[in-house]
């Protein structure tokens, strides 16, 4: 990958919140701006809602496939999350890094924990905030696409997720879907140009002062 065409290592940018607080939406918008931005897509245990597409949204698989692939080493990382298993296959995320591609994860804290042990030094961790506990209910209720008692059973559990806001590197309060865009797309422009990921300065820097 290339900025200014000094080359640099991919990066991992991570977006948790509590269930519906907007990162799905976030990171949709980001992606459709950012040619360097891939998204990892999960394999998940959990139904498929309307609208979900198998191999866009997630790897929508029997808990026996789930198992099969946790055993066979090709998850990154993987949790529990409310009733269901969630993980990230590992292949597609190295090949992109390899290839100098930013991932986008959307993941909750567990698997942040996961990852931040095994690359700490490419990760990038975002968590996002909803304004107030009363809008985070309207949003899960205005995706009108979990049953009710799915709903109140993530409610409950944000208290759980949000506890973990201080293990993140950056944190956005998602009053604003056009300002969280704009905050998100300026933390991954600056994690860009971080010294220690642009692994083609030195050699540029010889050219400067040797020329
Ligand atoms: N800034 C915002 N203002 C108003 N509504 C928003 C905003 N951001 C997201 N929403 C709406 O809130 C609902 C939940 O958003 P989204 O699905 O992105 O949450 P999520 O954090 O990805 O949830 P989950 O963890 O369950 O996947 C959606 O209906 C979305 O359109
Ligand atoms: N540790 C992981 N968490 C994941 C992964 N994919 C999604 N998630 C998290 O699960 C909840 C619920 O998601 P939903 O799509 O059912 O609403 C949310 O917090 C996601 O961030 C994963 O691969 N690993």
């Amino acid at each position: 990958m290339k900025h200014g065409d000094i080359q640099r290592r991919g990066l991992m940018l991570v977006f948790s919140s509590p269930s519906g607080a907007g990162k799905t939406t976030i990171s949709r918008k980001l992606l459709d701006k950012d040619d360097n931005l891939e998204l990892s897509i999960s394999a998940t245990t959990r139904p498929r809602r309307p609208g979900e597409v198998n191999g866009k949204d997630y790897f929508f698989v029997s808990s026996e496939q789930f198992e099969a692939m946790v055993a066979r080493g090709e998850m990154l990382e993987h949790a529990q999350v409310f009733d269901h298993r969630y993980g990230t296959p590992r292949e597609p995320v190295e090949k992109a890094l390899q290839a100098g591609r930013d991932v986008l994860f959307d993941i909750d804290w567990q698997g942040t924990q996961q990852v931040a042990d095994k690359a700490p030094r490419d990760l990038v961790r975002v968590f996002v905030l909803p304004p107030s506990v009363k809008e985070l209910e309207r949003r899960l209720y205005a995706r009108a696409r979990d049953p009710e008692d799915v709903v109140r059973s993530r409610m409950a559990k944000a208290a759980d997720e949000l506890s973990h806001w201080a293990e993140y590197d950056y944190i956005i309060v998602n009053h604003d879907i056009d300002q969280s865009l704009a905050d998100v797309q300026s933390i991954l422009h600056a994690e860009r140009l971080r010294r220690e990921r642009r692994v083609g300065l030195r050699d540029f820097v010889e050219t400067l002062r040797a020329p």
